[in-house]
């Protein structure tokens, strides 16, 4: 057995109802063979063209050893720091198999000027750019291969080409653009979409290129397939698509907990794959990434299900009432969430493959940053901290009757989001808020930083159930820095992209509370006070 799944409780029964059904409608082998029809008529152009996940170990295989013949090239060149710009399904995947694998790249999913200038200046002269876009035309990680470009033409390096590696779908802006500026253009399946894509070129890339070895992450993959193929009662995939949507009532906020696994990140990636395939149509499952301490795991939440993520099919044995534990090897795991969370889909009668609310924020940032408007001036400033509120939310005039205002429309089912706009690389303190806020709430918090969070969680927040109250904590940046051929800068991009988030929100009716400090590591004690 390569992967352990023991479920109690809620999700047991979920698994003994469920299962039958989708072992006796070929659900498993349905998806290995890549049938569109599985997810009703009205997904089936969608997922007619985003099934290519089910054989990416087949086609991903003779990657790995271009992958690794230009790791050696450009590790003979004394090329070997690597930074990955790229977004949501493009960089997700490859921070989680990097850090299992022990081996370093910085991945640069942010417009936080200090965190792009913090990349742009650590060991420059050896460093490689992996710019990964699926669609090649995604802002964040457009602006930060100008930033690149230029930072490599200002020190005089006659060998840019050799140090932009591009992952791209064939025929997209950034394929045309790269091959014309003589970049390695690697390019991926356009059959699978982006949170699916860990085992494709998306995942491989960045990751094969700084170390780790993709070759064995196939392999434990490629050991879970005829599993996962079959319709059979003990099938991983179908076991955990039933505990993630088939609980009676649903219990529809999925708290992910890495308990003893080797794997390093894991809820991160799973984050995305849960929340941008399921939070749709006023529906889907909140994904929510929690510490072994966090006070959701004692508060025995009516509508929350805990996953722990443990080391060893020994320990999956004696599950926690009520939890359920799964182990096993990383590639294993990433392809049996996939298999996992495609079921889900099917249970909560979701198409899985689009993300139809990520656009909107797209949209407002955008207008935001061509329309130049005035900023919207603070409620009050308490504490250093300029206070803003979207979404009908009654302020009061201190942070504390601000914070008391947004915890008034939080409902016994709903959900805290806290939004951190936040240099994530200087400010990994942050995350506490996280835990202050459930202790005080004993409801679901989630913690994203910005704008990483609005390729994953995003579409949730605006698609989902709308029972979310937001706190976005957005930065003053100490020093900016200009996009290069673009009329604004990373700290205006940044800027637009909380703004146009909450404008998104408080228009689908959701309260924001925006918490705007100018130094982070002096705000954040005072913010962890008014949340307590
Ligand atoms: O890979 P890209 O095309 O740059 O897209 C990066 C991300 O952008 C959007 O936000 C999508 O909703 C995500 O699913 C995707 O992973």
């Amino acid at each position: 057995m390569t992967i352990a799944i023991t479920a109690s409780g809620a999700a047991a029964e979920a698994v003994a109802s469920v299962v039958p059904t989708l072992v006796g409608d070929l659900v498993a082998s349905g998806i290995t063979v890549q049938d569109p029809s599985l997810w009703g008529p009205e997904a089936e152009a969608e997922a007619a063209k985003r099934l290519g996940w089910a054989e990416a170990i087949t086609v991903s295989a003779e990657l790995v050893p271009q992958i690794v013949a230009l790791r050696h090239r450009l590790a003979a060149k004394g090329l070997n720091n690597f930074v990955l710009a790229g977004m949501g399904g493009s960089s997700l995947a490859p921070e989680v198999i990097t850090r299992t694998y022990g081996v370093e790249l910085t991945v640069l999913d942010a417009t936080e000027p200090g965190q792009v200038l913090d990349a742009l200046n650590v060991d420059l002269e050896h460093t490689v750019l992996i710019v990964s876009s699926k669609s090649g035309s995604t802002v964040e990680t457009a602006s930060q291969r100008k930033a690149f470009e230029k930072a490599f033409s200002d020190a005089g390096y006659s060998d840019v080409h050799d140090r932009i590696i591009v992952v791209t779908d064939p025929g997209s802006p950034l394929d045309r653009s790269a091959r014309e500026a003589g970049y390695v253009v690697f390019n991926a399946d356009p059959n699978i979409g982006g949170r699916y894509s860990a085992l494709s070129a998306f995942g491989l890339v960045p990751s094969g290129l700084a170390g780790a070895d993709i070759e064995e992450l196939l392999g434990e993959a490629d050991a879970v397939t005829v599993e996962l193929a079959q319709d059979r009662a003990d099938n991983p995939g179908l076991v955990l698509g039933a505990v993630l949507g088939g609980t009676t009532p649903l219990r529809d906020k999925i708290a992910i907990v890495a308990d003893g696994t080797h794997i390093q990140g894991f809820p991160d990636w799973a984050e995305q794959l849960i929340a941008e395939s399921t939070g749709k149509l006023g529906r889907g499952l909140l994904p929510v990434v929690i510490g072994v301490d966090a006070p959701e795991i004692t508060e025995g939440l009516h509508d929350v299900q805990i996953i722990r993520l443990v080391a060893s099919t020994e320990e999956t044995r004696e599950v926690a009432p009520g939890e359920v534990e799964i182990s096993g090897s990383l590639g294993a795991q990433i392809l049996t969430w996939e298999y996992a969370v495609a079921v889900a889909g099917r249970l909560l009668g979701i198409n899985p493959f689009d993300q139809p609310d990520v656009e909107s924020a797209k949209v407002a940032t955008r207008s935001l940053l061509d329309g130049e408007p005035e900023p919207v001036p603070a409620a009050f400033t308490a504490s250093g901290v300029d206070v803003r509120g979207a979404g009908g939310i009654d302020l009061g005039d201190s942070l504390e009757s601000a914070v008391e205002g947004l915890l008034r429309h939080l409902t016994d089912d709903g959900y805290v989001a806290i939004q951190a706009y936040l240099d994530r690389v200087a400010a990994p303190g942050a995350v506490a808020l996280r835990d202050a806020l459930a202790a005080r709430t004993r409801r679901p918090v989630t913690f994203g930083w910005g704008p990483r969070f609005l390729h994953s969680t995003g579409q949730y927040h605006k698609g989902g159930p709308s029972n979310g109250v937001f706190l976005q904590i957005t930065q003053i940046p100490e020093t900016d820095l200009e996009i290069p051929g673009s009329p604004f800068s990373f700290g205006t991009l940044v800027a637009a992209q909380a703004a146009g988030d909450a404008t998104v929100l408080a228009e689908h009716g959701r309260p924001v509370l925006t918490l705007t400090v100018t130094d982070v590591a002096q705000a954040l004690p005072i913010l962890l006070g008014a949340l307590r």
